[in-house]
């Protein structure tokens, strides 16, 4: 495998090697970068649809101790450029040595070009900043190093982050308005849940979730169709699943004025409304006039965008995401702000695999004051890097409690979906939603926000 590999042993280190002292067994002497597309299928959101493969970067983290830590992160061009030389930074730091983490980062040069186009087009995470592409890269690292840490000592990662508060985390179905398939002529993977285009096929969708993994509460992600189909679609779940926490979240897709609208008529049906006008100004203004709470992922996602979202009361539910945060601890870190403000909080997924599924779990085990249901994209990813998949039952992930993350990596598998990243032309190695639907509808453009 041509994955980057920096220093001299990761990879082939003999894991449980003797080593009298701890500390220097902690000692980073290698890590590999292993970058991976694996199979999405065609969900649709606000700018577009999901490309057939996406791409994501596995970190690997290996002790002079010869044990080896997992993370895994966005697998964009913008975070490998950044992933490359923080690896180099690396080697001979501890793997406890989570702070200097962040100060190391630091060191790292963001490419202009890479954060003056303002909006991420693939996250879906508000405007782009070099702070958010640095802490998307070490969060992965954090992750990798606590594993190697939890590895080392015998203790799962929720107990390095002081214990877990519950054995069972919950997650929702995180559903989507989908075509039965990637257009004509793009090669990808099919998957067997068929087509949603209306509130019929979101209801069936959300049967489906029930059925498979037991999830109670519904995600549906809105901002593809006009407001009133999408009410209509939640009316529908409504119906279906009475008594069910449902969202709906269109992406900054709405107006002031249309999230108004959209608030007014479904009060009383969502558990919350998710990002429906895009950035701190036009929430507040929507938070102002409506009793229905509301959340994000899109106007507070770095510590700074804290202070005026919550003085001025424009969300009600912050969406964490250890990606975008910079790993579990300031995970931790904002779920202790939103206490102080009385602010609720819930977990933010985009395309994942089981290794950060385990990292959510681990994190999510250890909040207080966790009342929503965490999202995850997880069963929509038909492929996976580990030896054994986690599993959902009645909609919830049990806690690992082994050493780490309690997950192994499936090298053959790793092996698999870098080839097919080293086969790409480099057309799908970085997430373009909008440039995925232009092979379905050449004229497609990304719709102007507010799109209604
Ligand atoms: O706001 C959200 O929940 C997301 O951005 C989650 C994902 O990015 C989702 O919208 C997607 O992948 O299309
Ligand atoms: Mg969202």
């Amino acid at each position: 495998m041509d994955s980057v590999q920096v220093g001299g042993r990761a990879g082939g280190g003999k894991v449980g090697n003797k080593v009298s002292d701890l500390g220097a067994g902690l000692t980073i002497a290698g890590v590999r970068l292993t970058p991976i597309l694996v199979a999405d299928p065609p969900l649709l959101n606000t700018q577009g649809v999901h490309q057939p493969y996406t791409p994501r970067l596995i970190v690997e983290v290996e002790t002079a101790g010869g044990v080896t830590g997992v993370g895994e992160t966005y697998g964009d061009t913008k975070y490998l450029e950044l992933a490359r030389p923080f690896a180099a930074r690396l080697e001979g730091r501890r793997v406890s040595d989570l702070n200097a983490l962040f100060t190391l980062a630091d060191e790292v040069a963001v490419d202009a070009s890479r954060v003056e186009d303002a909006v991420d087009v693939g996250g879906l995470r508000g405007a782009q900043t070099a702070d958010k592409l640095r802490l998307s890269v070490v969060s992965a690292f954090e992750v990798a190093c606590l594993d190697a840490l939890g590895r080392t000592l015998g203790l799962p990662v929720h107990e390095l982050l002081g214990g877990k508060l519950r054995d069972r985390v919950e997650y929702s179905a995180y559903l989507f308005y989908k075509w039965a398939r990637h257009p004509a002529g793009v090669p990808a993977e099919p998957d067997d849940w068929g087509a949603a285009l209306d509130p019929a096929g979101v209801v069936a969708q959300a049967r489906r979730f029930k059925e498979r993994y037991g999830f109670t509460s519904f995600k549906l992600k809105g901002g593809v169709f006009p407001p009133e189909e999408e009410v209509a679609a939640i009316r529908a779940l409504a119906e279906a699943f009475p008594g069910h926490p449902l969202r709906l979240d269109p992406n900054g897709a709405w107006s002031v004025a249309t999230s108004l609208e959209v608030a007014g008529q479904l009060a009383g049906v969502l558990e919350y409304l998710e990002d429906p006008a895009l950035g701190t100004p036009a929430m507040a203004e929507v938070a102002a006039r409506t009793g229905v709470p509301l959340a994000t992922n899109m106007c507070v996602t770095t510590f700074a965008e804290i202070p005026e979202a919550f003085t001025r009361d424009a969300v009600q539910v912050v969406l964490c995401d250890h990606h975008y945060w910079g790993g579990l601890r300031n995970t931790r870190q904002l779920a202790a702000l939103c206490r102080t403000f009385g602010v609720g909080v819930s977990m933010h997924s985009n395309t994942h695999l089981g290794i950060s599924l385990a990292a959510m779990t681990h994190v999510a085990a250890t909040l207080p004051g966790l009342h929503h249901a965490c999202d995850s994209h997880y069963p929509w990813q038909s492929e996976d890097v580990l030896t054994e998949r986690l599993a959902f039952t009645d909609g919830r992930v049990t806690v690992p409690d082994g050493p780490g993350l309690g997950v192994e990596l499936d090298r053959d598998r790793l092996a698999f979906l870098h080839r097919r990243w080293l086969d790409d032309d480099g057309s799908l190695r970085d997430r373009d939603d909008t440039a995925a639907l232009r092979a379905a509808d050449p004229r497609w453009t990304a719709p102007p926000v507010p799109r209604w």
